[in-house]
């Protein structure tokens, strides 16, 4: 199966001689198209920093970062910003929604930001992927927080990008209303997307095809088809200082 990333030796460091900190190291992993992959680890193993790389938001100290077939270490600020546009979409935790905007508006800014005309006819389609085409011209506060990370993830839909990216989608919702946003992810990995997920959630993890685990800036193991029991398991043994 072709990859919709691949993180080929990935290496991140922060800052430089005694003070740097190795975030990542010697990273191999390929997110394949259509897959749903959730990053688990402990505070600090390194789950951001993979996101950030994965999505070119950051670029690696070494090592290589293939997205949607594009090296990213050989490009300019501006053509990662091309790329993060064309074949990425965020989701995150605070929904990170313009409060004066309507959803459908929310919803065309990835596009209005790519220098393009939106397609009404786009805008509804993804507003429908959520369940939300009739809540079109509502304003966020006029939405409750699983209506707003849906309108979220409608924008992070509307571009049509290789892979969605998110970084714990739940995390500001109650049980059932984050339950109900794994759905409707878990139903858009379904139709052939690629998710990454960043969550410290057994249950929230447990929604994807796949869990990687990061132990100090490395990777520790995954599993396939998991369950929530499992997954916990595996987290309290990574939490026992080796
Ligand atoms: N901008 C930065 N400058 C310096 N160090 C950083 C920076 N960002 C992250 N780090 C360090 O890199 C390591 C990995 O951080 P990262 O945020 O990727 O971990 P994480 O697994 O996402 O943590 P958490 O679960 O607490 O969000 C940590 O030691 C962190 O302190």
């Amino acid at each position: 199966m072709d990859d919709a990333v691949r993180l080929e030796s990935l290496t991140k460091t922060y800052g430089s001689g005694d003070s740097a900190v190795t975030a990542l190291s010697d990273v191999h992993l390929a997110f394949p198209r259509g897959s749903f992959t959730a990053i688990m680890g402990p505070s600090g193993s390194g789950k951001s920093t993979l996101l950030q790389c994965a999505a070119a938001l950051d670029g690696p100290t070494s090592g290589r970062v293939i997205l949607d077939g594009t090296d990213v270490a050989g490009l300019t600020e501006t053509g990662r910003t091309r790329l993060r546009r064309t074949s990425t979409g965020f989701v995150f935790q605070a929904f990170n929604l313009v409060p004066s905007l309507t959803a459908e508006q929310n919803v065309t800014l990835p596009v209005r930001l790519a220098g393009r005309r939106p397609d009404p006819r786009v805008v509804r389609w993804a507003l429908a992927q959520v369940g939300l085409d009739d809540k079109a011209g509502r304003r966020p506060g006029q939405l409750s927080g699983g209506q707003q990370q849906r309108v979220a993830i409608a924008r992070a839909l509307v571009t049509g990008p290789a892979v969605l990216f998110a970084d714990e989608p739940t995390g500001a919702l109650d049980l059932a209303t984050g339950r109900e946003v794994m759905d409707l992810l878990r139903g858009i990995a379904d139709r052939a997307a690629t998710v990454v997920l960043v969550t410290h959630d057994p249950n929230v993890a447990s929604c994807a095809d796949r869990v990687v685990f990061l132990a100090d800036g490395r990777l520790a193991g995954e599993l396939h088809r998991p369950n929530p029991a499992d997954v916990a398991a595996w987290l309290t043994a990574l939490a026992v200082p080796r």
